[in-house]
């Protein structure tokens, strides 16, 4: 099961329900606790500076520094604005004053410390942060210490991942959430400002919405270890279709991909003129120089590097109208954006479809500018599965998978390596590989995006498409063996 996403709304129903059975401040009582316990086990040093804002966000932060002190930890409390507005954040604030415990109001008469925690704004933030905030605000950024936010970055939109009014706010190295994960924290300015993401539930049972984190349980059958009772056609054939003139690698990059993922046998038609028949690097793939019949295989690709000929078009129309399970990407994807009667096929098919647009392309099939995308991103995937009836893969930084009718899922890994040429090309050969393996649908859609994020994840310095699917299969064969090893007796 995927890890709840809980928008501001469902939030707000949430606390209400868990302030009438436990009382108001329970809740940010564990927060505040589980932010301190993390930090003491995590973060060496014996300092913390700690900054609260005027909302509950702020209440956090003070129980967070109560608890730290209870731990040994030498607090500094800034409040910046002044005393928090909020009745439960004063609470906190009293607390603090009733052991003797000073604040301070400028962050830059703090002592050095190891780690500094902000608790300037929350999930609360409405407007662009100005002023005092705004100085407390950079002088966290300038700090060489290990920074911790408390529920979301200060600045940030918990839900759009933008930051509000776009002035730029808290860079943390951790961010402590809590209740649920939140949209924002994965994307866009998000992915970046938040760092590592821990969340804690606080022991509060939540409600399954729509919007989840993958999680590994998303795509065990992929996990499991092949059968031994098995050949080539077990895994399926998988056709990729595309390689237009100058575009040749985007299709082979996909094929490949299919290939090391595990499919039986993938089989390429490339649309170029003197299309090459034989792929030196990786010479199990096949060739084909007729169009293929998509009758005939397991699973099959479209879109890499296809161009937008009328070509091209003819073998999308044929690919919408064949029955077995379709990934469509690229210009497969333009195409449909601007020939409704591509649109329309889409619609009409029966058998799992995934497309999988990047903002831009995503922006053509909804007629819109890709900023509305960015701006919403979570509702976007949803319009697009809805106006062409496939599952959506909404790629970039917070990755999206949508399904016309239930749920959406958030990759919530970042891996800024991935921004590469032809990074797509191989997602949609990961996915047509799980396809002609014969997954479930939403576990090879859900699957081939994890397994494509880990392997570009942790790489800083850059990666080339070519070698995401190696580094893909390699995870996938160690988590196998892994399950292997756990089912073996010692
Ligand atoms: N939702 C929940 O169940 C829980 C929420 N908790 C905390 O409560 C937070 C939400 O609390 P709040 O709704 O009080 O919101 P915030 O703490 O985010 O702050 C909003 C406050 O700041 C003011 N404000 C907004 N923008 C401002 C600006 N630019 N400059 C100055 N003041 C500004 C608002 O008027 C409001 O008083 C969460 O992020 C979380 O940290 C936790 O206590 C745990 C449980
Ligand atoms: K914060």
């Amino acid at each position: 099961m995927s890890l709840t996403v809980l928008n501001l709304e469902e939030a707000r129903e949430l606390e209400a329900r868990c302030a009438n059975r436990m009382g108001l401040d329970a809740l940010m009582r564990r927060a505040g606790a589980f932010a301190a316990e993390w930090i003491s086990e995590h973060v060496p040093g014996g300092h913390a500076v700690v900054l609260a804002g005027p909302g509950n966000n702020g209440g956090d932060a003070i129980v967070c520094a109560l608890e730290l002190k209870k731990r040994g930890f030498t607090v500094e409390l800034v409040l910046p604005g002044g005393d928090p507005k909020t009745e439960l954040a004063r609470t906190m604030l009293a607390e603090w004053r009733s052991r003797g415990l000073e604040t301070l109001e400028d962050p830059y008469s703090a002592m050095k410390a190891q780690v500094v925690v902000d608790g300037l704004f929350g999930t609360g933030l409405k407007r662009p942060i100005t002023g005092d905030y705004m100085d407390a605000v950079q002088w966290f950024n300038e700090r060489m210490a290990y920074k911790v936010a408390l529920d979301v970055p200060s600045g940030l939109n918990s839900e759009t991942g933008l930051w509000v009014g776009t002035v730029p706010g808290v860079r943390a190295d951790a961010t402590i959430t809590f209740l649920s994960h939140k949209s924002g924290l994965f994307m866009n300015e998000g992915a970046d400002a938040s760092g590592t993401v821990v969340m804690t539930e606080l022991d509060v049972s939540i409600p399954l919405t729509r919007l989840g984190v993958i999680e590994s349980a998303d795509f065990a059958h992929i996990l499991e270890p092949r059968r031994n009772f098995s050949h080539k056609g077990t895994f399926g054939h998988l056709a990729v279709v595309g390689g237009a003139n100058g575009h040749v690698g985007a299709a082979l990059l996909s094929a490949r991909a299919g290939l090391k993922l595990g499919a039986g046998t993938v089989t390429v038609e490339l649309l170029a003129d003197n299309a090459p028949a034989v792929d030196l690097v990786q010479p199990e793939l096949m060739f084909s120089a007729e169009p293929l019949d998509f009758e005939k295989f397991t699973a099959a690709v479209i879109g890499p590097g296809l161009g937008t000929s009328e070509r091209a078009k003819e073998r999308l129309r044929a690919a919408l109208a064949a029955s077995c399970p379709l990934v469509i990407d690229a210009d497969a994807l333009n195409l449909i954006a601007a020939d409704k009667s591509l649109l329309t096929a889409l619609l009409h098919r029966t058998v799992a479809t995934v497309i999988t647009p990047h903002e831009v392309e995503g922006a053509r099939i909804l007629h819109v500018d890709p900023k509305v995308i960015q701006a919403d991103r979570v509702n976007a995937v949803r319009d697009i599965a809805l106006q062409t009836g496939a599952i959506t893969v909404l790629k970039g930084p917070g990755t999206l998978v949508a399904m016309r009718s239930s749920r959406t899922w958030l990759s919530p890994i970042g891996a800024t390596s991935l921004a590469t040429a032809g990074s797509g090309d191989v997602l949609s050969g990961m996915i047509g590989a799980f396809f002609a393996q014969r997954y479930d649908t939403v576990e090879s859609v859900l699957g081939a995006v994890m397994l494509h994020a880990r392997a570009g994840a942790g790489h800083l310095a850059g990666l080339t498409a070519g070698e995401i699917a190696p580094a893909a299969a390699w995870i996938l064969e160690e988590e196998r063996r892994k399950i292997r090893a756990e089912r073996q007796p010692q």
